[in-house]
């Protein structure tokens, strides 16, 4: 079984020209969790993985693995580009010859995302989930410790998604380093153990995903009286706002048996009392500001 590295970014920055995509990022991805890389567009994922992956140099600062920069480790995999009119098996053979990875890793890999069904068509017929599955399986060819997925969930359907969060977990409980870049936190949120957010290419959080904020839930309440609701809320000292249907209620003690029942001792009818989960996405937005759009 491979044993993930340690991935450190230490004061990493890119300059291109006056534009500064990466700036001081400091941050560590541990092996044996799933990583989220987050970020609006623009706010410089990218152009961090790539300087990982060697394929940009920096301005300044560092990104190793274990220890060790990206062009000194020994063969490491990155996935190409696809011939339409070649299938899945094809593509793999030629890759892992070149690799110098044993050909049985091709059958097994295969295997492994659930392709084994379809190694034989060609990939131009492939849908978008399916050729998200042939780019993890050629990851995988060399058997890696360390994962980089840049966008990976992006154009998948739901099962597609559900698919691949069980994946990426499988494959961080096995002990490796799973990094996973995405510019929607909704889509990360139930496949990362913690999540690293960078915006206008500064960190700005890391952490698990509940420490982002959000979270908690917040009480939508409308009444036909809604100033006497306001008042009400106002007099059990229950923080509020209006909202597009009714009352925002949120803020401490703030759930559904406590609106209600400041409703009830004031003799306000209710005509909606709701829990809204979450807020969680609002919070990530308040967290990158306008990212670098
Ligand atoms: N080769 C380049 N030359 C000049 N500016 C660049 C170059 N590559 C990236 N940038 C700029 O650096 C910033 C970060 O871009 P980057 O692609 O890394 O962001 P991202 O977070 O990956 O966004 P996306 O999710 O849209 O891919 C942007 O302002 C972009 O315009």
């Amino acid at each position: 079984m491979p044993t993930g590295a340690t991935i450190e970014f230490a004061g990493l920055t890119k300059r291109f020209g006056r534009v500064t995509a990466v700036d001081d990022l400091t941050f560590t991805v541990r092996p044996g969790r799933v990583t989220g890389f987050l970020g609006p567009n623009g706010a410089g994922k990218t152009t961090t993985l790539r300087m990982l992956l060697g394929l940009e140099r920096s301005s300044a600062g560092t990104a190793t693995f274990d220890g060790v920069r990206y062009r000194r480790l020994r063969r490491p995999l990155e996935a190409s580009s696809f011939h339409p009119g070649r299938s899945a098996r094809d593509h793999l053979r030629v890759y892992a010859q070149a690799a110098r990875v044993p050909a049985r890793r091709v059958a097994a890999v295969l295997a492994t995302v659930g392709l084994s069904d379809y190694a034989d068509r060609r990939v131009g017929g492939y849908s978008i989930g399916m050729r998200q599955r042939l780019g993890l399986a050629f990851a995988l060819l060399g058997d890696p410790g360390v994962l980089v997925l840049d966008e990976p969930i992006n154009g998948l359907d739901p099962e597609g998604i559900r698919w691949i969060r069980q994946f990426l977990r499988r494959l961080a409980a096995e002990g490796r380093t799973v990094l996973v870049s995405s510019h929607l936190l909704s889509e990360v949120q139930r496949s990362v153990d913690e999540v690293v957010v960078i915006s206008r290419g500064r960190l700005v959080y890391q952490g698990d995903v509940a420490g982002i904020g959000g979270g908690s839930a917040r009480v939508v309440a409308d009444s036909p009286t809604r100033q006497r609701l306001a008042q009400a809320l106002g007099d059990a000292r229950l923080a509020f706002e209006a909202g597009p249907d009714g009352f925002l209620v949120s803020g401490p003690g703030a759930d559904a048996a406590a609106v209600g029942h400041a409703a009830f001792t004031a003799g306000v009818e209710l005509s909606q009392l709701r829990t809204e989960a979450g807020g969680i996405e609002e919070a990530f937005i308040d967290l990158v500001g306008e990212g670098g759009l």
